[in-house]
């Protein structure tokens, strides 16, 4: 069942039109964030790495630390440079005190899109990026009920094939109460990202709401059909790291700290004995 909604109404900043704030979604976006001459070196840099495309896939190219598909935090390893094209604009940040040091620049060739999903919790800071260029597209926003908890606790499936890159961890076979009997759907709306704007997610719709992007070749924009091109966009994110790495959001149904927290309760409780050995495994939560 898919029930829509009108996207809420956003304040603009008095002193910055190009600002529009959602504030009880924790939601910002800054139209014309970045030029037309740097999206123009961001779209040359991207084919430039990758000049044989699949126009039925979405392309990932990763920087900083890359992003890891089986824990869905980012690799202890492996690291590529920032490009100068990324490089430039952190600066402009609303928030220096979190500069993101996990970026991954995808493509998205027109039909294509990214599945529901709420990006891990834990395992970055909250402050969660998005840059946009290339063709405008509509990210939709749920807020994220008991299906979606359900399906991040359902074993062990692609990354790749089932969620967005940043979505949640591997889950544990066990299927919590909370995802128990109630059906609820919430309504989802369309935000409509504009080619150079940037979009920050927090609070809300950094834990609790899931964004996606739907894989068709066209979108509806007052009333008109209008085709979408390619899109591309940056996500970014500052990784956690040790002890750094917990959550202790408002919504336990899609966070991957409290799955972990469940998956260690079942093992303790499926076998008392094993307890100090499990916990020792557990103990480095995010990466078992
Ligand atoms: O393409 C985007 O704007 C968002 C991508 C995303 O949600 C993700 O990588 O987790
Ligand atoms: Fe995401």
């Amino acid at each position: 069942m898919t029930l829509k909604t009108l996207p809420p109404e956003p304040i603009i900043d008095p002193d910055n039109t190009k600002i529009h704030r959602w504030p009880d979604l924790g939601l910002t976006l800054i139209h014309d964030f970045i030029s037309p001459s740097e999206e123009a070196t961001m779209v040359a840099a991207f084919h430039a790495r990758d000049p044989d495309l699949n126009p039925k896939r979405r392309v990932s190219q990763h920087y900083g630390y890359h992003f890891d598909y089986t824990t869905f935090g980012a690799s202890e390893t492996e690291y590529s440079p920032i490009p100068d094209y990324i490089t430039a604009f952190l600066p402009r940040l609303p928030l220096q005190d979190c500069i993101p040091d996990q970026f991954t620049v995808q493509y998205y060739p027109p039909g294509t899109g990214i599945p529901p999903h709420v990006d891990t919790h834990s395992m970055f800071e909250e402050p969660l990026y998005s840059l946009s260029f290339g063709s405008a597209v509509p990210m939709t926003f749920r807020l994220a009920g008991p299906n979606d908890a359900r399906k991040m606790r359902l074993p062990r499936r692609s990354a790749m094939q089932s969620e967005g890159e940043g979505a949640a961890p591997p889950p544990p076979s066990s299927v919590s109460s909370q995802t128990g009997g109630d059906e609820t759907v919430h309504p989802s709306w369309d935000l409509m990202l504009p080619p150079r704007s940037l979009l920050l997610m927090m609070g809300p719709s950094r834990y609790g709401y899931t964004h996606a992007i739907r894989p068709r070749k066209n979108d509806v924009v007052d009333g008109v059909a209008v085709p979408r091109k390619g899109r591309y966009s940056i996500t970014m994110r500052k990784v956690r790291r040790g002890e750094q790495i917990k959550c202790d959001c408002p919504y336990p149904g899609v966070c991957d700290a409290r799955i972990r927290e469940e998956m260690a309760l079942a093992r303790a409780q499926a076998c008392p004995k094993g307890q100090d050995e499990n916990d020792k495994h557990t103990g480095e939560s995010a990466k078992s």
